[in-house]
């Protein structure tokens, strides 16, 4: 397998992702504790800051009394008010910045640690598991993922950690006045915070329906780019533009419901805050009037009920944003924390010789899709180590999902394959990949240089011997006309070469490989004739000396194979050699003769 990731970039390992998928707290608390001194530091200074900023209102109170006492202030009280006034607003302004420069550099590394964490354990499972989901939108959730804890912990350093501070800190600083209205300034609090809380998540449902909306229109446009080939050879190009448009209207709309519903919240809790400062401001007045408050209690009192009132929306929005971020992380890790498919089975362990040999044996093998009626069952088939089998059938006959099942991208419910008497479930990642080289019809290539395409899995490949390698799959004239020649870049999935191209491409990386058993699916049958031509040379020096497994619709591209495997139903109906199968009546014949009549596909 690849090699495994240096210890330091693994915050959850693989084996612990799983169960955290129901559990987004405990995953986000791995990567708290990943960076616990920082975020200590983050909390402290946060909190240093909101004390500066509540005893403000203190000082204040103390110099409003020292410049209102008769018959004469005392200056001394009053300078050293205003002294230590500075001293808290110096302090509050650096324990902000130190919170702000720590935070600015923690929170991203978050966001990193998980990009990383959830991209190698994404790429961990099985290949049925991509053909089953848009690549899109996975890649889509990684981000979504960091991006949820990244609002989190801002919400929580910026809103949720100072308000709450501000309202404790305030409500103990009212206690110095009166207890009955800090006690009271408690219950109102806690009531609206309640309140605005609640009625936040009755919301929730609207919240819900755009975030669904957005992602499946995000889906879509990635589908329709996806696709712009067929878009325009279709003529669809206005028709999905309207369509598109239709959606996003709509998804709008949703927006504007969910943001409309938290802006009805909040002129709420204004006419609320009006109402109870206002209350607590004649309470004050009415102490004072009582001899029972001084002027600088009035004072200290309207500020901090204002600042708690105003707090307690501030928290109560917070939640509510919160329990968002949470739901669409929840959302996220319950989709891309499934178990990998390949942990039911044991670890694998078992490695081939340096040189294997090829010999494939496929035992009693059952297999269905999921849901889906068996395409094998009980099926057997014995390849012996460096002969050639070519694969024919009908259209969902199962040759597919056999090499499918080869190349372990899916697992059999029942039975075995072995390879050198092996099961491959046994060998370990190295040996799987080192012993197999694919050419399909579909030609995978990276958006890397051609260079980098052809030594793709083989990292430690010369440059000579990637030369060698494309000099021997028939390469070298396209790649040395190319303007930075093995350096240029292929484009998205290899755009900028040609069918046949593209082909030759992955026979110089089967070369390089140089495994023991070459698995060819279809590999030539998107060709017209010249490429086609190129290609076969390119495959007849590749098969040389190598274990062959050919899925092929043309017959004519399995002359000279050593036996013909003929399927139906996942089903073997006919096996023998080519010379063998003309002469006998059967599906090989019939379909050889439709061939040889139309000279097409059937
Ligand atoms: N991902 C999948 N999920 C569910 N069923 C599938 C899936 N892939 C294939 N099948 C079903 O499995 C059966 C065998 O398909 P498979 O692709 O292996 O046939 P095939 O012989 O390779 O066909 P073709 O020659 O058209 O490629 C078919 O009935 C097909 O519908």
């Amino acid at each position: 397998m690849d090699k495994t990731p240096p210890s330091d970039d693994v915050t959850i390992p693989d084996g612990a992702m799983p169960g955290l998928r129901h559990h987004p707290a405990r995953f986000m608390a791995y990567y708290v504790r990943r960076h616990l001194w920082a975020h200590l530091l983050v909390l402290g200074m946060v909190t240093l800051a909101m004390a500066c900023g509540v005893s403000t209102s203190y000082i204040i109170r103390h110099l409003v009394n020292a410049m209102a006492a008769s018959p004469r202030p005392d200056m001394m009280v009053v300078w050293s008010m205003v002294v230590a006034f500075c001293g808290v607003i110096f302090v509050d302004g650096c324990a902000w910045r130190v919170a702000g420069w720590m935070a600015s550099g923690l929170f991203v590394e978050v966001g990193g640690d998980i990009r990383r964490d959830l991209f190698r354990y994404l790429t961990g499972h099985s290949v049925a598991y991509f053909a089953e989901r848009m690549s899109g939108a996975l890649s889509a959730r990684i981000s979504t993922a960091a991006n949820a804890v990244f609002s989190l912990e801002n919400l929580t350093a910026w809103t949720l950690l100072p308000s709450g501070l501000n309202i404790i800190m305030s409500i103990a600083m009212l206690m110095t006045v009166s207890p009955w209205m800090a006690l009271s300034i408690v219950g109102m609090t806690v009531g609206a915070a309640i309140l605005i809380f609640l009625l936040g998540t009755r919301g929730r449902g609207l919240h819900r329906d755009y975030a669904a909306q957005a992602a499946e229109n995000d889906g879509e446009m990635l589908d329709i780019v996806n696709n712009m080939p067929l878009v325009r050879a279709y003529g669809m190009t206005v028709r999905e533009c309207r369509r598109m448009g239709q959606r996003i209207r709509h998804e709008t709309g949703l927006h504007r419901r969910s943001l409309r519903y938290l802006e009805k919240l909040r002129m709420f809790h204004a006419g609320l805050t009006m109402l109870m400062t206002g209350g607590l401001l004649i309470w004050v007045v009415t102490l004072w009037h009582l001899h029972r408050a001084t002027i600088g209690d009035v004072v200290m009192v309207t500020t901090l009920g204002f600042v708690i009132l105003n707090c307690t929306r501030d928290l109560a929005f917070a939640l509510v944003e919160a329990v968002q971020h949470v739901s669409r992380l929840s959302e996220t890790l319950e989709k891309l924390l499934l178990a990998h498919e390949t942990s039911s089975h044991p670890p694998p362990s078992r490695s081939l010789p340096q040189r294997a040999h090829g010999h494939v044996s496929i035992r009693d093998a059952c297999f269905s899709y999921p849901g889906g009626k068996p395409v094998l069952s009980h099926f057997n088939l014995d390849i012996r180590a460096a002969s050639r089998v070519g694969l024919v059938g009908q259209s969902g006959s199962g040759k597919s999902t056999l090499l499918a099942l080869l190349q372990r991208q899916r697992f059999l419910q029942e039975g075995q394959i072995l390879i050198d008497g092996i099961d491959i479930l046994a060998l370990d990642e190295d040996s799987m990949r080192g012993c197999m080289a694919v050419v399909a019809q579909e030609v995978a290539l990276l958006r890397r240089s051609v260079r980098d395409n052809i030594r793709y899995g083989c990292d430690g490949a010369s440059n000579a011997e990637v030369a060698a390698a494309a000099s021997a799959a028939g390469c070298l004239d396209f790649i040395m006309a190319m303007p930075q020649k093995f350096d240029t870049i292929v484009g998205e999935r290899g755009v900028m070469l040609s069918g046949g191209q593209r082909q030759r491409i992955a026979i110089a990386r089967a070369f390089l490989r140089n495994a023991p058993i070459l698995v060819l699916d279809e590999a030539t049958s998107a060709l017209d004739s010249q490429s086609e031509k190129h290609v076969q040379d390119a495959l007849d020096r590749l098969q040389a000396g190598r274990t062959v497994i050919a899925v092929a619709h043309r017959l004519s591209t399995l002359q000279g194979f050593d036996r013909i495997v003929v399927m139906d139903h996942g089903r073997i109906v006919q096996d023998g050699s080519v010379s063998e199968l003309e002469n006998m009546p059967g599906l090989y014949r019939d379909v050889l003769m439709r061939q040889d009549s139309t000279l097409s596909v059937p």
